[in-house]
């Protein structure tokens, strides 16, 4: 089964729009969810449907803990998105992950702790799997474009996301590195890719290293102001990379190899006459397919 691709790109700290797009048209969407942190790009880039939605809104308005992470995917999901992919500042625990790098994050540890993760509740409860939580057919399209834009990329590492908006302590920082290997850290990837997955999207994390976080002893204490210094420098490159992303995808999509689109196939728990017709109601966009 074949399908028109739609490549959403969640534009993150620094990335408040993106340059090229055809038949460019800023669109309200509103959702059950509440609306998302802004109006959405629309257009077509290499003959690709594409959509952009800035995170924290432009003019960065919603704190990490504020982004309404549900309302943005169910937008997504609304305009016909197939294809999602983040695009974030981090902090690096890794040397050899250094302010300019790229990573593709695979794996997460979610530390977050006042956000809602979840579409499902009471009235309709849903597990879906999030071993792989982000899409490898997604990640090589993002590793060949970041080589193709000429930058240092890294393929697979593990995105601790924090609570914030205050940067970790020193202890927390060498706690995260070496007893737990994280690899980067950011406060916005989760729940965004287990609502992805519950909403069968495919979704990709491409994390810009902006700083050393606070554990290696010749950076010091994690700096706003270098940290902007880095994103300002290479936000060319992000952009580069996104722009890269359609030809490599194309205009058409199979069903994805991984399963990303068939996530709730099996997923939900409660009996047909136990569901909440106002839950259900909501979850029209993210779980019609199953849900009927
Ligand atoms: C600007 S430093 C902290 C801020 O930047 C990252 O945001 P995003 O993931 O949306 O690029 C990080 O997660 C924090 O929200
Ligand atoms: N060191 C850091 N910690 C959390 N979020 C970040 N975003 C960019 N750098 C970060």
């Amino acid at each position: 089964m074949t399908q028109d691709t739609m490549i959403a790109v969640i534009g993150g700290s620094g990335i408040y729009e993106i340059d090229g797009l055809e038949a460019a048209e800023w669109v309200s969407v509103d959702t059950p969810w509440g609306a998302p942190s802004d109006q959405i790009l629309t257009g077509h880039l290499d003959g690709v449907k594409m959509a952009f939605l800035p995170r924290h809104g432009r003019g960065h308005v919603h704190s990490p803990t504020e982004v309404p992470y549900r309302a943005n995917i169910d937008a997504l999901k609304r305009l016909g998105a197939t294809d999602v992919f983040s695009v974030s500042a981090c902090g690096s625990f890794r040397e050899e992950m250094a302010p300019g790098d790229f990573v593709i994050v695979d794996q997460f540890i979610d530390r977050t702790f006042a956000r809602d993760k979840s579409f499902f509740g009471t009235g309709c409860v849903a597990h879906v799997s999030t071993a792989h939580p982000t899409c490898a057919r997604l990640s090589d399209a993002a590793e060949e474009a970041a080589k193709l834009a000429g930058v240092t990329v890294h393929r697979g590492g593990t995105y601790l996301c924090m609570e914030g908006p205050q940067f970790s302590s020193m202890a927390e920082s060498k706690m995260y590195r070496e007893s737990w290997g994280c690899d980067v850290i950011g406060m916005t990837n989760m729940p965004e890719a287990k609502l992805a997955r519950e909403a069968e999207l495919c979704y990709a994390s491409i994390a810009m290293v902006t700083d050393y976080d606070s554990w290696h002893p010749e950076h010091g204490a994690v700096d706003i102001s270098d940290i902007l210094a880095t994103l300002q420098g290479n936000s060319n490159n992000g952009r580069d990379l996104v722009r890269r992303l359609p030809a490599l995808l194309g205009k058409q999509r199979d069903l994805c190899p991984h399963g990303c689109d068939r996530a709730l196939e099996f997923a939900v728990m409660t009996a047909p006459d136990k569901r909440d017709p106002a839950l259900l109601a909501k979850l029209d966009a993210v779980a019609g397919r199953v849900l009927g």
